[in-house]
């Protein structure tokens, strides 16, 4: 039997621990240090066993996966380098950030046992082992930082057991890891928490500004209710790139402020043509199931049945719908659907059904 110890059952643990459990060959422990979590975890059936005794729990596995804060990695790292573990053993980690782990990963020098940083880019905005699907990381990136002197037969053994999570692995250097995804990942979540603050002072003084919000601050800040220790934990880890990144966007701000002062139109369409044309090469349909899959917007007429129609003509033609949104429904007001769907094929065989039924649709 391949033992993984699962050092946090959250959202991220427990999506990884869904992925392995239960696959041929496979059990899953899960770690807590807080009883009623361990107690969870099994009720939840997320692992196959769980505790609170953290040498229990990482004793004779063979793969070893931190999945706690990122404040919490490296003392957890350091604990366990002074351990006795399974001669082989893989110790890896989800945190949103490399450098330092990985840093410390070298310092600690471990003997016999080896540290390959993970970081899958998948997640969403809930947290806690509720939260967790063994769909989380599908189709989804999942970076790896191999130390320079890891060696191969040990990164494929990784590599390996992570196919379970049906993610694509990716190589990175540590440090160019946390420059990226400090830019895509850390700056985006600071905008959206500034940018729904900003709101909320003005809704102080007029409820208006939350009742009015609608499709598009929805969209942009929907990061805003992310975990608050989860991410205070990712930012001062990665301070140094995510100051530097503040600076580039106050600039780009400025910019902004300047074309407006201005009057300058054609500067402002530029800006928009260009963040169009960046936006729509992005690799769309590299998404874990919590955001979306391959997803369809269709204009409907505001009538009772609408949907009714859609599903039949889909279910009379084996089209499978994973999931349904009603984005504006007014009287009167044409709304939109967003329709999502697993399996590119049905994706596409959607598209041409309600093209025939003769709705305008938009991916
Ligand atoms: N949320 C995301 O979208 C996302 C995506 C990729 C990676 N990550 C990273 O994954 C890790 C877990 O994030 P999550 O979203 O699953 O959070 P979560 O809050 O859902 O889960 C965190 C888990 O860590 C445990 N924990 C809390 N404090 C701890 C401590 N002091 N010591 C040990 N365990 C502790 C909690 O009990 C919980 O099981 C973080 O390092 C985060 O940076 C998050
Ligand atoms: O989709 C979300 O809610 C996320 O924030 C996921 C997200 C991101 O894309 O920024 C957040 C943190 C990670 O470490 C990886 C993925």
């Amino acid at each position: 039997m391949t033992k993984v110890a699962i050092m946090g059952v959250g959202l991220i643990g427990g999506s990884l621990a869904l992925c392995l459990k239960g696959k041929p060959g496979i059990t899953v422990y899960g770690y807590s240090r807080n009883p009623s979590q361990a107690e969870k975890y099994l009720k939840l059936g997320v692992v196959d066993e769980a505790g609170t005794d953290m040498g229990e729990a990482v004793r004779d596995a063979d793969f070893i996966f931190l999945c706690g804060p990122v404040s919490t990695l490296e003392p957890q790292l350091e604990q366990l380098a002074s351990m006795p573990l399974k001669p082989g053993c893989i110790v890896s980690d989800v945190g949103s950030t490399k450098a330092s782990l990985v840093a410390c990963a070298r310092r600690l020098a471990l003997n016999g046992v080896w540290f390959i940083g993970g970081h899958p880019m998948a997640g969403s905005e809930r947290s806690g082992v509720e939260a967790a699907s063994s769909h989380l990381f599908e189709n989804a990136f999942y970076v790896l930082t191999p130390l320079p002197e890891t060696p191969e037969d040990v990164y494929d053994r990784l590599a390996q057991l992570l196919k379970h999570t049906k993610a694509q692995l990716i190589r990175l250097d540590a440090q160019a890891h946390d420059e990226i995804v400090g830019a895509i990942s850390h700056l985006p979540h600071v905008i959206a928490v500034a940018l729904v603050n900003q709101i909320a002072r003005y809704n102080d003084g007029n409820e208006l500004y939350r009742l009015l919000a609608a499709g598009g601050f929805k969209d942009i800040t929907r990061i805003a209710s992310s975990d608050s220790v989860i991410w205070r934990d990712i930012l001062l880890n990665n301070r140094e790139v995510v100051l530097k990144l503040l600076d580039d966007w106050n600039r780009e701000m400025e910019q902004f402020r300047l074309l407006l002062e201005s009057g300058d139109g054609d500067g402002i369409e530029r800006r928009f043509r260009d963040a169009k044309a960046f936006r729509e090469q992005m690799p769309e349909r590299r998404k874990g199931v919590l955001t979306s899959l391959y997803d369809v917007y269709v204009d409907v007429p505001d009538h009772p049945g609408v949907i009714g129609e859609i599903a039949s003509a889909f279910g009379e033609r084996g089209i499978n719908l994973s999931n349904i949104h009603i984005m504006e429904s007014r009287e009167e007001v044409p709304g939109v659907l967003r329709l999502s769907f697993r399996q590119e094929t049905d994706w596409q065989r959607a598209i041409e059904t309600l093209k025939g039924m003769g709705y305008s649709v938009h991916m």
